[in-house]
């Protein structure tokens, strides 16, 4: 009955997908719970991750999975000890219990598990000893038990030859850091009582390189005398500096000079370059009529529009005259509006690129539009262009369209459509707080495809027509969410100082000058973004820094431990359904990421596969749907 059924539940409990799962050992297999993997019916992965777990684990649950090769029951609020039948998963490869309340010292039977490569203890209340019992464990590549309570000296972890990663920080040890842990940073070890290398040396050590006579009786270094010959050099350089300084000042002084005659809009334009430069401003004040305008508005490219102004001043102008420049329009383009409204346009900075600042531009009539600011633009005014103009003739649905240009000795300014809803980037990565709306499966896998369709697009124009800058923030979207792949063409615009540096994590291992990027290494980049979609993780996340490896190596890492479900974002872990689609997007997203690039599919079949996948949720979803239909008539 329900009430002896439920007396047989154990507490163990998870709220995957919104509703409460109990697990019933006696007469429900887990196996079609989301983040449990079963092979064969036997449970090999036990992966519950963030699902509000609490209370003590009860015994009894583990000695039915004997099989299990990874347990993660980390982000929970799970309490008390390690039950003990954990002993009988003599398979257990990883343990990853990280960021619960669990207390006591960690148990022996631990030490009998031979097979552990990864245990993961980090931010628990673990106390006693930090137990010998370690060394056993021979295969151990990760060990973290970082910010718990143990005490005692770190025990020699000799046996222990494949470690990789180690952390105890914060926890309550003393004594010295063993030989073989030494290779370590400092960061694993601070917050203890600890010394000796990484960290500072212990009384009456003598460091390596420091002479006895140099160890102060504090410990400390003693001061050394300088030589003859370093302070001649000190005196030299101190000089060489002054003097410095006095022709920058002289310099200064004669520019200072020179400016007196120009026009007030040169100096709001110097104003406004200042604010600019002072940079974190989001918005900048109007410039009206060449000065400085009330405060209240925001205007554009501040600091362009004064320098724009102040030229027209000066008769070589582009904004008067009767061979004003203007800008030019593309295709079909709507052309509602002028360099002037631009100009009067209120704004906000959107941000910096490699290639320039982005500004939002509100016209009083007309579109929103996204204004680049393009710096460091070193081509003739003929090859800029020829070259934007293939940029502005690109016309995909799944491209933000460059709808202008402007192009003067001073200013080149590129004229986009207003992507509202900001870049994916910002979209994964903004906003972790409370008021987060988690990205639904439906939606990642949606950007994905016309993300792909865009890249595909773009290299059907031409064997030697890639991007070379695709990555998070260069896919945005609209109102609707729709992606659009954007900064498209711009590489080959600019200088080689402005080539694209912060690529670092998307690039391909092959790439070696940023400006010639092949389709291949687009390829490469687009997997790892499919990654960023998966995993919730940016390739330039601190963890996997940490750990000294890019997002690529690191999926391949997890998956190649069987633990594949693990690599998911949370956010995504409720869509039970459709694991298949992920798993299957996953792959593609490996495949994009090879190391070689012959290796890499092309940019069409990757589109494909996307569209294929995603043909088959919505079918599923579909069917569904009919089936739901179906029960309703009845
Ligand atoms: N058309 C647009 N609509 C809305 N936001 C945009 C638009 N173009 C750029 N942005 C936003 O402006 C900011 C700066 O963009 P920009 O393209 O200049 O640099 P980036 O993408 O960060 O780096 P990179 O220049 O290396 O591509 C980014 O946050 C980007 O999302």
């Amino acid at each position: 009955d329900l009430a002896s059924q439920r007396a047989a539940l154990l507490s163990l409990r998870s709220s995957v997908a919104g509703r409460t799962l109990f697990w019933n050992t006696t007469n429900q297999t887990p196996c079609n719970w989301a983040g449990v993997k079963c092979d064969q019916d036997r449970v090999v992965e036990l992966h519950l991750p963030g699902v509000s777990l609490s209370g003590q684990i009860p015994t009894g649950i583990f000695s039915n999975l004997t099989h299990l090769r990874t347990v993660s029951l980390r982000f929970n609020a799970l309490t008390g000890k390690i039950p003990s039948d954990l002993a009988s998963c003599i398979n257990l490869r990883n343990l990853y219990l990280q960021r619960n309340l669990f207390s006591g010292p960690i148990p022996h039977f631990l030490f009998d598990l031979p097979d552990l490569v990864r245990v993961n203890f980090g931010f628990n209340n673990f106390s006693g000893q930090f137990s010998t019992g370690f060394n056993n464990l021979t295969r151990l590549r990760t060990l973290f038990l970082e910010n718990n309570q143990l005490q005692g000296s770190i025990p020699d972890l000799n046996n222990v030859v494949n470690l990789e990663q180690f952390n105890v920080s914060n926890n309550l040890l003393n004594g010295s850091v063993p030989l073989k842990l030494q290779t370590f940073t400092k960061d694993s070890f601070l917050g203890n009582s600890l010394c000796g290398k990484p960290l500072s040396l212990c009384p009456g050590d003598e460091g390596d390189n420091v002479p006895p006579s140099e160890i102060g009786n504090n410990g400390g270094k003693k001061k050394k005398k300088l030589s003859g010959g370093a302070i001649a050099g000190i005196v030299i350089g101190s000089m060489v500096g002054l003097l410095l300084v006095a022709f920058v000042l002289i310099l200064l002084c004669a520019k200072k000079r020179s400016s007196k005659k120009t026009s007030s809009a040169d100096v709001a334009a110097v104003k406004d370059r200042e604010l600019e430069v002072n940079g974190g401003e989001n918005k900048v004040n109007n410039v009206e009529n060449g000065g400085l305008a009330n405060g209240n508005g925001y205007s554009v490219a501040a600091a362009a529009v004064a320098a724009l102004r102040g030229n027209g001043n000066k008769g070589s102008g582009v904004v008067s005259g009767g061979g004003a420049k203007k800008l030019v329009f593309f295709g079909n383009s709507a052309r509602g509006f002028g360099l002037e409204d631009l100009l009067r346009a209120s704004a906000e900075v959107l941000g910096k690129g490699t290639f320039g600042t982005a500004y939002k531009a509100v016209l009083d009539v007309g579109p929103v539009v996204a204004v680049k600011r393009l710096k460091d633009v070193t081509i003739s005014e003929m090859e800029f262009k020829e070259k934007i103009e293939l940029v502005g003739a690109m016309d995909n649905e799944n491209l933000v369209p460059l709808r202008a240009y402007y192009f003067s000795r001073d200013e080149k300014l590129l004229v986009y459509d207003y992507m509202s809803m900001g870049s994916l980037s910002a979209l994964l990565h903004g906003n972790k707080g409370a008021g987060r709306t988690p990205l639904s499966w439906e939606l990642r896998s949606a950007i994905a495809l016309r993300a792909a369709r865009g890249i595909e697009y773009l290299h059907s124009q031409g064997p030697n027509v890639s991007h070379g800058n695709i990555k998070s923030s260069n896919i945005l979207l609209t109102e609707s969410y729709e992606a659009r792949v954007s900064d498209f063409g711009l590489a080959q615009l600019v200088g080689p100082s402005s080539t694209p540096n912060r690529v670092a994590g998307y690039r391909a291992p092959e790439v070696t000058d940023p400006r010639k990027v092949s389709q291949k290494a687009d390829v490469y980049s687009f997997g790892v973004l499919l990654l960023e979609l998966l995993t919730g993780k940016a390739p330039t996340h601190s963890l996997l820094n940490e750990e000294g490896v890019d997002l690529p190596r690191w999926v391949q890492s997890v998956v190649r431990e069987e633990w594949t479900s693990e690599v998911f974002d949370l956010e995504l872990l409720k869509y039970q359904n459709v694991e298949e689609e992920m798993v299957q997007l996953l792959q593609i997203a490996v495949d994009c990421a090879e190391p070689y690039p012959d290796k890499r599919p092309s940019m069409s079949e990757v589109a494909q596969s996307i569209q294929e996948l995603r043909r088959s949720s919505l079918k599923e979803d579909q069917d569904q749907i009919q089936h739901h239909d179906l029960i309703n008539d009845i």
